[in-house]
């Protein structure tokens, strides 16, 4: 089946997104940075293909993610960019013939890409003052206390210089493993690796705790000099040397066959460092050859990073087992002999589907290569058919499911089987589980270990039996030996929860493919639960975030009456099931469609767009005839002439402007 592009462009923006936050505001990645990096290109590739249905909100053409309101915000003079990618050779080629047709014959300087958080260090007269992470690269969190704790940034220069210069802070792998096991010795949960162990330690509140964590630094780059110039890089990096930071290694090379070499070296030489590295950085040395390249908005065109490939290594399948979803859908999981992949001990690994096995043939007892990737678990790549053993026996998913015993079905055109019991007690707990979770209803004290319990110990069947667990408070009491406080915990977190904005229960309510984003932009456009209910495809359709799949799943959602028996009562139980207005005047453009069209005398399309959804409205991409108005500016087409025609009211923007007030 192909994906309409408009869908998969609104779907993947949808899921980096989600990445992005787990990855930069909260240091929780759960899936591989080369399968986020394959995520990134294909959206990449498609807004090349069909710019139409590139979004303004692109990840691709934003940097990092938003400082968190915990810290002080640090606004920077020059915005740290982020890189351009290379994955092979062609790329750095590519880049090679790029700039020196741009810039003529010119010298690169290489040097490891570490794989930490980068930092900014402001010194006055010699003295730091302070150190900020990069934010989204124009705002960053003022982290000056922690970055004291760092050994080796300097506090005091040899010299009395005013600068800023811009490195990453990073964990060593032992010290990363030590600070694990400790962690896990107390009960605390473990870092995914070491830039999540560097970037948590700096980005959290207590400096004392921060001392604690063996963090060290390699500053990269003079972001600016108030005494000095340098016409290239390296010359500024042996000045930073010599005023006592610890800079990055750097070799110079003349041509791209030099580099090339020092990359395949370098990867071959990267499970050897003390410390982790993911790639290579590319960069022009001269500073004047810089200059002619300049800057996208997302990154300098002089510099590009070479991404090593994902590691792979082969291991033993000693099983394969079979979990149950939220859907109801067979998930069949390889248990494998525990290898060391990139730093970790891997010991299962998805296997998606069915057609997923059959396509490589993986058998239970099959030796196979597997790869750091997709979602939490790793990923099967193929069967080293040498290996295979005569008694291994091709793998078929159960005809019934291995939870509740009901039957399988898989649908033509679908990839999932799934198990057909609507009371399938694995199906309602992963329901739960994905209902009180960190993004949907926040529940804490509420994980999947004591849903489980729970709904053994019939305390709980569905979801809005949540809301009624006091009613079962001896028999949670009786069970649970942690006690009253923690039951009291509980509670007031359910309680709590009944006021999340509309937004939450939408994505929490698990409608298929409506994830946190497209869950806002739902709440925003309709402002009740029941609105959305009501909501038709065609005009589900007619938001510019939602395609034909999302629409479609919405409205099958709500047909479902068993679904909409649970909003009602969970309405009944006090949960908020439609959006308040934040302010006055917030809601002045309430329910309203507007359509953009021709150049406004001082809006941007941008800030036009974003007051309409901000008073409550919302901007679709075609006049019909549920089009409230039209705003029109200089040089607007059709969309006038649908309008005119329509009968549609066609408004400038002052007349829109009149509208807010
Ligand atoms: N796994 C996930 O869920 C997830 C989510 C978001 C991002 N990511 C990862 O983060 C990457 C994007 O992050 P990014 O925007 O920081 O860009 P980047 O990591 O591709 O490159 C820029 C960064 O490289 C660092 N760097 C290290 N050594 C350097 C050197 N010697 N010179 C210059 N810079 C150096 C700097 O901190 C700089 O900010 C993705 O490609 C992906 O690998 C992963
Ligand atoms: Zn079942």
């Amino acid at each position: 089946m192909v994906k309409d592009p408009k869908q998969e462009i609104i779907e993947l923006v949808e899921e980096i997104e989600k990445h992005n936050k787990l990855y930069y505001e909260q240091d929780a990645p759960v899936i591989e940075d080369s399968t986020y990096d394959d995520l990134m290109n294909r959206l990449i590739e498609l807004e090349d293909k069909y710019p139409m249905h590139s979004l303004d909100y692109s990840p691709t053409k934003r940097v990092g993610g938003k400082a968190l309101e915990k810290f002080q915000k640090v606004v920077f003079d020059t915005p740290k960019l982020s890189l351009a990618n290379a994955f092979e050779e062609g790329d750095l080629i590519a880049f090679d013939n790029r700039v020196k047709k741009a810039a003529g014959d010119l010298r690169y300087a290489m040097e490891y890409k570490f794989d930490g958080l980068t930092v900014v260090l402001f010194y006055q007269d010699g003295v730091f003052v302070r150190g900020a992470t990069r934010g989204d690269g124009e705002v960053g969190e003022d982290v000056t206390e922690n970055l004291r704790t760092v050994k080796n940034i300097p506090l005091r220069l040899k010299e009395k210089a005013t600068l800023e210069v811009r490195g990453e802070v990073y964990i060593e792998k032992d010290g990363f493993f030590k600070l694990n096991d400790e962690r896990k010795k107390i009960g605390e949960n473990l870092f995914a690796n070491p830039r999540n162990a560097a970037a948590g330690s700096i980005r959290q509140l207590d400096s004392k705790a921060t001392a604690k964590r063996p963090l060290d630094i390699f500053v990269f780059n003079l972001e600016s000099s108030q005494d000095r110039e340098f016409s290239s890089h390296s010359e500024s990096l042996e000045y930073l040397k010599a005023l006592g930071f610890k800079t990055s290694p750097l070799k110079l090379a003349k041509t791209m066959a030099e580099v090339l070499e020092f990359c395949k070296k370098a990867e071959e030489e990267r499970s050897k460092l003390p410390y982790d590295i993911d790639g290579l950085v590319v960069k022009v040395d001269d500073f004047e050859k810089r200059e002619i390249l300049g800057t996208t908005g997302k990154s300098p065109k002089w510099a590009i990073a070479y991404k090593f490939p994902a590691e792979v290594k082969e291991t033993l399948v000693e099983s394969i087992q079979v979990q149950v979803g939220r859907t109801g859908a067979l998930t069949p999981v390889a248990h494998l002999k525990p290898v060391l992949i990139s730093g970790s001990v891997v010991s299962r690994a998805t296997l998606h589907n069915e057609d997923y096995i059959s396509q490589r043939d993986i058998r239970e007892g099959d030796w196979v290569f597997v790869r750091k990737a997709g979602e939490i678990i790793p990923e099967v790549i193929k069967v080293n058919m040498d290996k295979r053993g005569p008694e291994t026996q091709p793998y078929a998913l159960p005809k019934n499911c291995p939870e509740c015993g009901g039957p399988t079905h898989r649908n033509e055109g679908e990839a999932d089987r799934k198990c057909l019991n609507v009371s399938c007690p694995a199906q309602a707990r992963r329901k739960m589980e994905h209902f009180v979770s960190k993004g949907a209803m926040n529940i804490e004290g509420l994980g999947p270990k004591q849903i489980r319990k729970f709904i053994d110990h019939h305390i709980i069947e569905e979801i809005s039996d949540i809301y009624k667990l006091e009613e079962k408070k001896e028999k949670i009491l009786s069970l649970d030996n942690s006690g009253e406080k923690s039951y009291e915990k509980l509670i007031a977190s359910i309680e709590e929860s009944k006021t999340r904005p509309l937004s939450r229960l939408i994505y929490a309510l698990g409608i298929p493919f409506v994830g946190e984003k497209i869950s806002k932009v739902l709440a925003l456009r309709y402002g009740d639960i029941y609105e959305l209910g009501n909501a038709k495809v065609e005009d589900l359709l007619s938001i510019d975030e939602i395609g034909e799949v999302i629409a479609e799943e919405t409205r099958a959602f709500f047909d479902n009456p068993d679904n909409m028996a649970l909003i009602k009562k969970l309405q009944m139980l006090g949960l908020n099931t439609s959006e308040e207005a934040t302010s006055a005047g917030a809601t002045a453009l309430k329910g309203k469609k507007f359509v953009l069209t021709g150049t406004l005398p001082t809006l941007k399309r941008d800030e036009a767009k974003a007051l309409i959804e901000k008073n409550g409205g919302a901007v679709i991409g075609s006049v019909s005839k549920n089009t409230d108005y039209v705003l029109a500016g200089e040089a607007a087409g059709s969309k006038l002439d649908k309008a005119r025609s329509l009968g549609v009211e066609i408004i400038d923007e002052d007349a829109f402007k009149a509208m807010l007030q």
